[in-house]
């Protein structure tokens, strides 16, 4: 893939149908479409993961009943803002309520559409410290959710291991629902988490294959 493009557009190009990038000035326009919104709930950490690899950070992500990987949210009920909606979610999915996780607009990461679901999806973004990040992880199992929308608890592993596809890489080639791998990888550059190099050098990794 050629590094000079924009990472929206190298997004654009690994997403299984197009999502539109909605400006916050646009958002009135779509009123009346379905909407949905979710969160990405991180933390810095310093703890090394195997064999002393260090991660980036800790990001929340959830194994889903349809076996798909997403973040916590859904869809928005009628008259709900989606910050309300998005923690609701979060609260029923995680078990945690917790004002350290509490959303406001201002926690709005980016909105994307879909035109093919006329679906338009709000991503918040929480930094939260690592006590309530581990909390939220280990909460999860008590949820009311827990067995049926939800059943498991997932640990992005933001690193990449010496054959250059373990770790980070190998994740990507998980199946997530709908534009979640790009809604990932889209917080991972505007956080500042990983470059746009290192994005890229993962989505274009392959596995180790002997005798080829
Ligand atoms: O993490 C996600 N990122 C982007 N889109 C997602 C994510 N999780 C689900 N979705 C899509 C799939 C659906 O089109 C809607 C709502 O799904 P869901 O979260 O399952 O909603 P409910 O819990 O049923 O309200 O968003």
């Amino acid at each position: 893939m050629d590094q000079n493009l924009p990472l929206n557009v190298m997004i654009g190009m690994i997403a299984a149908e197009p999502y539109e990038d909605v400006t916050l000035r646009d958002i009135s326009n779509f009123n009346g479409c379905n909407q949905a919104a979710h969160v990405v709930i991180y933390a810095d950490t310093r703890t090394p993961a195997v064999q002393k690899l260090a991660p980036r950070a800790a990001v929340y992500l959830q194994f889903r009943f349809d076996g798909h990987v997403g973040f916590p949210g859904g869809m928005l009920n009628r008259g709900e803002r989606p910050e309300d909606a998005a923690y609701r979610e979060l609260t029923e999915e995680s078990g945690l309520d917790s004002e350290e996780l509490r959303l406001t607009k201002d926690d709005l990461l980016v909105v994307h559409y879909s035109k093919s679901k006329n679906l338009l999806l709000h991503l918040f973004v929480k930094k939260v410290s690592i006590d309530i990040f581990h909390l939220l992880e280990t909460q999860t199992v008590n949820c009311h959710e827990w067995g049926k929308e939800v059943i498991g608890v997932l640990r992005a592993p933001l690193y990449t291991m010496s054959d250059g596809y373990r770790g980070f890489p190998a994740f990507l080639d998980s199946k997530f629902i709908g534009n979640c791998k790009e809604q990932l990888l889209h917080f991972l550059d505007k956080c500042k988490i990983m470059t746009k190099e290192e994005i890229d050098l993962a989505l274009n990794a392959k596995p180790f294959v002997l005798g080829k």
